[in-house]
């Protein structure tokens, strides 16, 4: 049963979710399977390997997060911005792509479940103007770091970092990042029974 394998995840890191977060986390995996057949949203196509590879890679992100608007951008079916909406109702999250089939995902998610941090955008993102920066600009499987920083460097606020969520940190993925921007981090995630190297990599404008 997902809920089991998913408490089961849960207690290998050191998070603390609620029943209610926990029930949620299953039902967005639930939709995602459902939608998945017609709408080809994730490779992935067995829900207990989503479990790992989606709401588990998303959520250890969490406990890193520093301030309470966020955005993440090419977000897909809402990755990783919807696990970590479900696990911090505290801070808010504006949930962008270009592809109109992935925001109505998306929509139907926040309606399904009530979320209320949740603002979903269709958008190509060097088009889109927020009112307000953010203070954390989140990407997974998005861009090289070089292109997302260029494509995104008008979204954070003053103090607001990117926080992009990689894979095998590649040094030269690193080294190559544009002029006015600087690497402030770059840590190991610990994802439960994943069989891959995982990382977030933290990146501030220079003033
Ligand atoms: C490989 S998917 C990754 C989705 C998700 N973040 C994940 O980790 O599963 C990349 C997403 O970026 C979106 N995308 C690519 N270029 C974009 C752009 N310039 N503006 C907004 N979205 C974009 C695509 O539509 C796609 O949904």
């Amino acid at each position: 049963m997902l809920a089991t394998r998913l408490a089961d995840l849960i207690a290998q890191t050191d998070l603390h979710l609620t029943d209610l977060q926990q029930q949620q986390l299953v039902q967005l995996v639930e939709l995602l399977n459902k939608w998945n057949k017609a709408y080809n949203l994730t490779s992935v196509r067995d829900p207990k390997e989503m479990l790992v590879r989606h709401i588990l890679d998303s959520v250890v992100v969490g406990p890193h997060l520093q301030g309470s608007r966020f955005i993440d951008v090419g977000t897909g079916p809402g990755l990783p911005g919807l696990p970590l909406a479900i696990c911090n109702p505290d801070k808010s999250f504006v949930l962008l792509d270009s592809l109109g089939k992935r925001i109505r995902f998306i929509t139907t998610v926040v309606h399904t479940l009530g979320l209320k941090n949740v603002t979903p955008v269709q958008s190509r993102v060097e088009a889109y103007q927020p009112e307000v920066g953010f203070d954390g600009v989140l990407s997974r499987a998005f861009a090289s770091l070089s292109d997302m920083l260029q494509w995104c460097h008008h979204l954070p606020a003053e103090h607001g970092q990117f926080y992009a969520l990689k894979g095998q940190l590649d040094p030269q993925e690193l080294a190559d990042i544009p002029s006015g921007f600087e690497v402030i981090g770059q840590q190991p995630l610990l994802v439960p029974e994943l069989d891959a190297q995982r990382h977030l990599v933290n990146v501030r404008k220079v003033s």
